[in-house]
């Protein structure tokens, strides 16, 4: 290992063997091995379904193992209830942090427990230990009386770690942690990370971005079909492709596919934005799409990526601007004129805003669709549910089962059914806000496949991502955006990724010479 002492194989830390864990029809679970050494990072890899968050869930109490055996610095212990874990030092910060909005900083990370609970002097005594906690996490600035619910994913998460901090955890588990984060806060949470190894803490740290594994973990452990296919893989010296190679059991040529050379050049834009503008969020945002054309918005998170496609979709209404499609201008703040006139948009928060926990895959692949299933008034059900089993074999959407709940799906797999459901659709124009997000690797090649699919037969696309290589990757154009403006537009090929975090670094330090009255002179669109 090439890490600090403290990564010495030693007594482990933890040990699981053979976990099992069942659900109706499906073992999440099927005999997983998994160690870890104090002071590690410990990274568990898997496909979306291969059974990660039920582990973890397991390893925090919450969900009961039906077979295996757990042991904590040598002791066989049973982790009854998510309490019995948290009392041992094993602390869990999931995708969906489990903060209260409404209640301060200090209340969140002391919640339930004594130093919250008794009047006022006790009350600035959490003040002052969650302060304390949030500058040993290089985090001083967030206030511990400030509002939850008013932070930035990224403070959230640090909120939390300070919890698990505050419970003296030994190990903490980190489900996906990066992805709501930009750039810069992913290397402060790594920063933050190898703090807490130097103290011997332990990190079991869940990703799909591979290239996080390399620069921040010590060991690997492979999931696969709810099995342990690999444990104990050095994390810098194993290939990408050996791993990709564990996870999936093929060879995946991790590629975009190819952009078409006879673009439609001198084809009339499908999608003209004119100068479009939503207060607090971004201004003066101009920029057309010409059908079989892929363009992408790169920039950091809160930049006002979103904002825009949401105001495209007439989801936010504008303060200055307008929308065409094919010439036509939609009605501001309208989404029915927006889907009317052929808009689709799959959003970033597809579990809140898209998914149908309740109903099944099918059905919720179709549901922007039934038209077309539709003949005189009856609904065939044989045909949606068809057209939804292609697009799942598509996806590879795991369970290959249609009929099965979307509640039961692993977060990864429902991201891909929204997204199924708005390739179903015949849009004309398509909207996609990180359409890989939590997508494991053999799925996004094919998701980025389908996308050209798309443009190839005519649609104009839209991408918003976090993750500069994806647009620059996928996109024919890009536009860079920064605080809310178009900081430059340039063919996907005629930029890579540092010239794009120089001018979204360039575009920052421009608004803020700008709302200081000072001169610059930034790259224009
Ligand atoms: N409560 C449940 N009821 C039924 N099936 C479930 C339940 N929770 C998980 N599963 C199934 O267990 C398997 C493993 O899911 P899990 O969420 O652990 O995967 P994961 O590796 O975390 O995936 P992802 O990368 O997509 O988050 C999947 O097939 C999933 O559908």
């Amino acid at each position: 290992m090439s890490k600090s002492p403290g990564v010495q194989v030693t007594a482990p830390l933890l040990q699981m063997r053979g976990i099992v864990k069942a659900f109706p029809g499906v073992r999440a679970l099927d005999g997983v091995d998994l160690d870890v050494q104090p002071g590690e990072v410990h990274c568990l890899l898997g496909q979306n379904g291969a059974g990660k968050s039920t582990l973890i869930k397991v390893l925090a109490g919450a969900h009961q193992p039906d077979d295996g055996e757990i042991t904590w610095r040598g002791e066989p212990v049973r982790l009854g209830n998510p309490q019995a874990a948290m009392s041992l030092g094993i602390a869990t910060i999931y995708q969906e942090l489990d903060l209260v909005d409404g209640l301060t900083v200090a209340d969140n990370i002391f919640l339930g427990r004594e130093v919250a609970r008794f009047g006022l002097s006790h009350l600035s005594r959490a003040n002052r230990l969650a302060g304390a906690l949030l500058a040993r996490l290089g985090h001083p600035e967030i206030r511990p009386t400030a509002e939850v619910g008013s932070l930035p994913a990224a403070a959230q998460q640090m909120v939390s770690i300070a919890r698990a901090l505050s419970q003296d955890a030994r190990l903490i588990i980190m489900d996906e942690p990066s992805a709501v984060l930009d750039n810069e806060e992913v290397e402060r949470l790594f920063g933050v990370i190898r703090d807490l190894t130097a103290d011997d803490v332990a990190v079991v740290y869940i990703s799909h971005r591979l290239e996080e594994i390399r620069e921040i973990g010590d060991r690997i452990t492979v999931l696969k079909d709810g099995r342990t296919v690999a444990t104990g893989l050095p994390a810098r010296e194993t290939p990408t492709r050996e791993v990709i190679t564990l996870m999936t059991g093929r060879d995946i040529e991790y590629v975009f596919p190819p952009r078409r050379t006879a673009l439609a050049g001198d084809a009339d834009p499908l999608l003209e934005v004119d100068g479009l503008a939503l207060d607090g969020h971004f201004a003066d945002v101009s920029f057309t799409v010409r059908p079989g054309e892929i363009v992408g918005l790169a920039g950091l998170v809160g930049s006002g990526r979103s904002e825009i496609l949401e105001t495209v979709y007439g989801a936010r209404r504008p303060s200055a601007g307008s929308v065409r499609v094919a010439g036509r201008r939609l009605r501001p703040g309208d989404t029915g004129a927006a889907v009317a006139a052929g808009i689709g948009l799959a959003p970033e928060e597809r579990k809140s805003q898209a998914l149908l926990l309740g109903e099944a895959v099918y059905r919720n692949i179709s549901i922007s669709s039934l038209g077309r299933f539709a003949s005189v008034g009856f609904l065939s059900r044989r045909a949606e549910k068809a057209a939804a089993r292609k697009q799942v074999t598509a996806l590879e959407v795991r369970p290959a089962d249609v009929e099965r709940e979307a509640r039961t799906l692993s977060g990864g797999n429902q991201q891909k059914v929204v997204l199924a459901r708005w390739l179903l659709r015949d849009c004309r124009v398509l909207l996609l806000d990180e359409p890989t997000r939590g997508v494991d690797v053999g799925a996004r090649s094919e998701i980025y496949a389908l996308i050209r699919e798309l443009a190839d037969r005519g649609v104009a696309v839209v991408v918003v991502s976090s993750e500069i290589p994806e647009v620059l990757g996928l996109a024919d154009r890009v536009l860079v955006i920064s605080d809310g403006a178009v900081v430059a537009e340039r063919t996907a090929d005629a930029l890579d990724e540092h010239a794009v975090l120089d001018m979204v670094m360039e575009g920052t330090v421009g608004a803020v010479a700008a709302a200081s009255g000072t001169q610059h002179g930034g790259d224009g669109a």
